[in-house]
């Protein structure tokens, strides 16, 4: 069994981490921390759990995490780079679902996340954990860089057409929305009831902080840099990320095809019929991104709609599917689950 551990096990993404873990044939959970809650028992604080995680909340500082194969950070961003170099040392892999390992360049990602970055020399080392794409590094990995929620739904939709070089890279755009948990749990007036339910906005416009995660993979793809327009929505839902994504075609091709072959090994990626307009419902609380390619009046312009659970495919899911290739287990254990609908 591989020896678990959780940092942030009482926010939205540690919460949903436990919850795949405890189901998981190949994992024990160790540890999972709270600084305000210590002591707790984890079912108190979550009944959904009640019967599937026994354990109780231990402080950062009381969890034994170096004796853990593998630790989940699921922390606010400039948490986990504190700890990391340690836990490495001590032959412990990690993955951090927050960006703390994300951006390559260190001082782009100081620029971004307004702080200075506590371990420049594990951002070489790091790897960027969409499977879809670095499979192969994913395995080696002992700094595991869990992709961000609007990077994975939008990089997933753009990836083939990249690959086959058929769209113009100077003008990419990524309409997205996130249902409010991608906000996290602590308190925050904007994901209050009254002020997100019956409303809908954009938000970040100028620059959000996904942007560089979003171009950097584009980028490395394409062997270019790439001219992205990034515009995420803050939607009345819990769940779930649409991502509705624009290219101008520079070539011909079968784009139904295109889509069907690139992702035709992939367990989590669902390339829905022509025609298709995929909701965020079919795949809640599921690892699944769903995928449909539209050329609309068989004009020029392709659009390309993505959905992800943001907690899962694009935040803990993704993590366990990553630990899964890291300790060479099947990539789907922890994760065969039917979506919820309604
Ligand atoms: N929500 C989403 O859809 C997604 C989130 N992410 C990223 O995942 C990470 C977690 O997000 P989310 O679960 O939504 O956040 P939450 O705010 O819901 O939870 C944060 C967790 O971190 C713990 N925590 C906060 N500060 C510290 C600290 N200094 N040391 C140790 N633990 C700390 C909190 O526990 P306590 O206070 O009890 O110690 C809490 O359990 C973030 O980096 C977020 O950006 C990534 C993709 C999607
Ligand atoms: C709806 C909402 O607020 N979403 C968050 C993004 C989700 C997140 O937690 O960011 P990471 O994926 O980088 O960790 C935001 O826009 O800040």
């Amino acid at each position: 069994m591989i020896k678990v551990g959780v940092v942030g096990g009482t926010g939205y993404t540690g919460v949903e981490l436990l919850r795949l873990l405890a189901r998981h044939p190949g994992v024990a959970l160790q540890a999972i921390t709270s600084r305000g809650d210590a002591g707790t028992a984890v079912a108190d604080m979550f009944p959904s759990l009640r019967g599937w995680v026994d354990l109780a909340f231990v402080t950062p500082q009381d969890a034994d995490l170096a004796a853990c194969d593998v630790v989940f950070f699921a922390t606010p961003n400039g948490i986990a780079m504190n700890q990391a170099r340690e836990l490495v040392d001590a032959g412990v892999r990690i993955v951090d679902l927050a960006a703390d390992f994300r951006i390559r360049d260190v001082a782009e990602w100081q620029k971004w996340y307004g702080m200075e970055h506590a371990a420049p020399e594990l951002v070489a080392e790091a790897v960027y954990g969409l499977p879809e794409l670095n499979r192969e590094q994913i395995r080696g990995a002992r700094v595991l860089a869990n992709p961000g929620c609007y990077p994975t739904a939008v990089q997933l939709g753009f990836l083939p057409l990249i690959e086959a070089g058929l769209v113009d890279l100077e003008r990419l755009v990524a309409d997205a929305k996130s249902g409010v948990s991608g906000a996290g749990r602590k308190a925050e007036i904007h994901t209050l009831l009254a002020e997100a339910a019956d409303s809908f906005k954009a938000y970040g416009v100028a620059g959000h902080r996904h942007l560089p995660e979003i171009r950097q993979g584009l980028s490395l793809l394409s062997g270019q840099p790439v001219g992205l327009t990034f515009v995420p929505h803050l939607l009345p839902m819990i769940r779930g990320i649409h991502a509705t994504l624009y290219a101008t075609l520079t070539g011909e091709a079968d784009l139904q095809a295109l889509f069907e072959s690139r992702y035709r090994d992939e367990p989590f990626v669902d390339v829905m019929p022509a025609g298709a307009h995929p909701e965020t419902r079919t795949v809640r609380a599921s690892n699944m991104c769903r995928i449909a390619v539209h050329r609309p009046q068989g004009g020029d312009v392709v659009v390309v709609l993505s959905v992800i659970d943001n907690l899962v495919k694009g935040a803990a899911g993704q993590a366990v599917q990553n630990m899964n290739i890291m300790f060479g287990l099947d990539e789907r254990a922890g994760l065969d689950i039917v979506p919820v609908s309604p």
